[in-house]
């Protein structure tokens, strides 16, 4: 087999685009998928809040409303929109900031297909891309009382720039020194329950008679900080965060017996004797499932909380033997505001555009897309961007991977 031919900026005005005055009208894109259409965009230049997602089923001939799950982009000028794997339509944003210019519009991923069971409409799913992989989140289950939140906090005071904690939403009333948004977001069930139907929760369970449950931003805003992720969630919880795309490490904390159990919580005394009992009796079939389910990775029993905490960062690799300095966070991309985009085999080509005359520069800045992972409900990761060489102005060869 020969090499790979250079692929040159002359090549790019013949090449794939969609978007920018090209196919656009307003802001909407539209791409082909197999038989049908998908129109992005809205129809008026005034705002782009109201960016909405339309299929045209070229087979049936009619216009179907897709049930669209995610977070959608922030309001941005234009965009242009340019398939890949004929799974997801990339969508390349104008006048948004650099961390939130690459998003991915899925329309039949794994996840879009595993949400259409069962479902009368189309479903789509909204995917923010950003550069680089973060560490795995770490899952930490048990019972209530068993010190999970005590061992958490042990965690983040000695490594504060590498851990970070999800946040997660709960209908329960806040306790005394409990700060809403960073214990809990405390939300009313109406509303929790609408942003579940939205897709906007990794997972949610109803414990202890509240419903509970992680957003898929108190994960990302997370790893978007470059710090790993800590999940204090419950085994319902940690069972669905198992079935789902996000990878992770499962802790379970077991207690070293019922009646030691029973004496945290009340020497806690944050609960009334009813909650206790209620709390109590959850706690047998969490610390049976916690032990047989296959859920969890590690289990570690929190008798003496000095040695368990010792274990932890044991499992955790940071008992000495691995670096403990965080991960710089990932950079956002810095697109140039006039540019138009084209797709050659694995590389999305962004070009500058001059607002003189309109003819595209020899800026280019490449996004690799062969090695992206995770995609909805959280985010895509693996995108490698690069800027290429003005002079030589060829692709093949003369990237500099950031
Ligand atoms: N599934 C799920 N469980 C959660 C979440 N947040 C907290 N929990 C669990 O809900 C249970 C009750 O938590 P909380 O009300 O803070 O009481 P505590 O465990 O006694 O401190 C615990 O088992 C938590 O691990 C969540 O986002 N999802
Ligand atoms: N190993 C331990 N021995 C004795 N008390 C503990 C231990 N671990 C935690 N505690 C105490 O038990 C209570 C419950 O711990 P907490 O971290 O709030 O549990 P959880 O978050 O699992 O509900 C707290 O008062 C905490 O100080």
């Amino acid at each position: 087999m020969g090499e790979a031919p250079a692929l040159c900026v002359e090549d790019l005005k013949v090449r794939f685009s969609n978007g920018f005055g090209l196919r656009s009208k307003g802001f909407e894109t539209s791409t082909d998928v197999g038989d049908k259409t998908f129109v992005i965009g809205c129809n008026n230049n005034d705002s782009t809040s109201s960016l909405e997602v339309h299929i045209y089923d070229k087979s049936g001939r009619k216009w179907v409303i897709p049930t669209v799950l995610g977070t959608k982009p922030k309001p941005y000028e234009g965009h242009s929109a340019v398939l890949l794997n004929e799974d997801r339509i990339m969508i390349i944003t104008r006048g948004s900031t650099p961390d939130d210019c690459i998003w991915f519009l899925e329309v039949d991923t794994e996840y879009v297909k595993q949400q259409k069971e069962g479902s009368e409409t189309e479903v789509v799913a909204w995917s923010k891309g950003v550069r680089g992989d973060a560490e795995k989140p770490v899952v930490i289950s048990g019972p209530s009382g068993v010190g999970k939140g005590t061992l958490i906090n042990m965690l983040m005071k000695e490594f504060p720039s590498m851990f970070g904690f999800s946040v997660s939403h709960t209908t329960r009333a806040p306790r005394g020194t409990e700060k809403n948004g960073v214990h809990y977001h405390f939300t009313e069930r109406s509303v929790m329950e609408k942003d579940i139907k939205d897709g906007k929760f990794l997972e949610f369970a109803s414990v202890h008679g509240n419903l509970y449950g992680t957003s898929i931003e108190a994960v990302e805003a997370v790893a978007d900080s470059g710090k790993r992720c800590i999940l204090d969630i419950d085994v319902q919880g940690a069972k669905s965060v198992r079935a789902s795309s996000l990878d992770a490490v499962f802790i379970f904390i077991s207690p070293p017996s019922m009646s030691e159990l029973e004496e945290r919580l009340r020497l806690r005394g944050t609960e009334t004797e009813e909650q206790i009992q209620k709390r109590l009796r959850n706690a047998k079939a969490e610390i049976e499932q916690g032990k047989s389910s296959g859920i969890f990775d590690h289990i570690l029993c929190n008798d003496n909380l000095e040695k368990c905490y010792e274990n932890l960062k044991k499992l955790l690799g940071l008992d000495g033997s691995a670096p403990i300095n965080p991960k710089p966070s990932p950079n956002g991309i810095d697109l140039p505001p006039n540019h138009s985009v084209s797709k050659i085999d694995n590389k999305i080509i962004i070009q500058h555009e001059t607002p003189e005359s309109g003819n595209a520069s020899n800026n280019l800045i490449v996004l690799e897309v062969s090695l992206l992972k995770g995609g909805a409900p959280g985010r895509t990761r693996g995108l490698n961007v690069y800027n290429v060489d003005p002079v030589s102005n060829c692709l093949n060869g003369i990237h500099k991977p950031s």
